[in-house]
């Protein structure tokens, strides 16, 4: 088990645990796993996802709705990592759910169920030194956003506490797929490079094959979230894993 990229370009997919339920998000894990990808990213889903467009903020709507919390998410990590030892999970949340918990509660929890690393989408390293103390204690991945916007002395510090890889976020906005990939991911690449030699995941509109074979030209992985809870919304329960399967596979055909 670690946050690793077996081929290039890695995958990361994004889910949000609980939509549409939760065993439901365990076999759509499962079937992301066993389709290529090399990292899940578990959303505990949020009442205020303020990053986040539209799908997700829909997705994270109907999990709050059925009494999802981070409480189950850390059960359905431990699931998770029963069946698959090798898979690559991280847990993604806002940072008030971790800190109604407790930091250090938190992180001896996620270790324990078999997380590798924790996203928090509004913590700043400049505020994380509690945080980074927890995740070195149980030997997690702290994973850090950076942004085109952010100046160099920012990705440096990024880079300097981040562990797994360094999510480079492709462009300024929320979540949502989108066209094209942004042209500021590839300059943001580039700049983050200078400071780490952690592998760099792009994320923020990928949405199709060709959008993660041009991440492969210039980072490490492809990080997918809204076109997949996009697909999870429009499929009947029983039928999403197979469908996020299939879309799957075909990203790196
Ligand atoms: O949905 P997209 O555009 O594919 O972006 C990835 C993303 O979903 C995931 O990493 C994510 C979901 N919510 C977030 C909030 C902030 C940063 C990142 C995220």
């Amino acid at each position: 088990m670690s946050v690793s990229f077996r081929k290039k370009p890695g995958l990361v997919v994004y889910l949000t645990a609980g939509d549409p339920d939760l065993a439901t998000t365990r076999d759509i894990a499962l079937a992301a796993i066993d389709n290529g990808a090399d990292v899940i990213e578990l959303g505990v889903p949020f009442s205020d996802p303020l990053a986040d467009g539209p799908v997700i903020q829909r997705a994270s709507e109907r999990a709050v709705a059925r009494g999802v919390r981070l409480t189950d998410v850390l059960e359905l990590t431990k699931e998770l990592r029963a069946a698959r030892p090798a898979a690559g999970l991280v847990l993604f949340s806002y940072l008030n759910p971790v800190v109604r918990m407790g930091m250090g509660a938190f992180c001896a929890r996620a270790a324990g169920v078999g997380a590798d690393g924790v996203l928090l989408t509004d913590m700043i390293v400049e505020e994380a030194g509690e945080y980074l103390e927890a995740m070195k204690a149980n030997g997690l991945a702290p994973i850090f956003l950076a942004a085109p916007t952010s100046p160099d002395a920012r990705l440096k510090a990024i880079a300097g506490v981040s562990q797994g890889f360094v999510y480079a976020i492709s462009r300024v906005g929320i979540t949502g797929t989108q066209q094209k990939v942004a042209g500021d991911a590839s300059e943001l690449v580039t700049r983050l490079r200078r400071f780490t030699k952690l592998p760099i995941a792009v994320g923020f509109g990928i949405s199709n094959a060709e959008h993660v074979k041009a991440v492969g030209e210039f980072a490490d992985a492809a990080i997918i979230g809204s076109a997949i809870v996009a697909l999870i919304e429009k499929t009947p329960p029983a039928d999403a894993a197979t469908a996020v399967g299939q879309f799957i596979a075909g990203l790196r055909a």
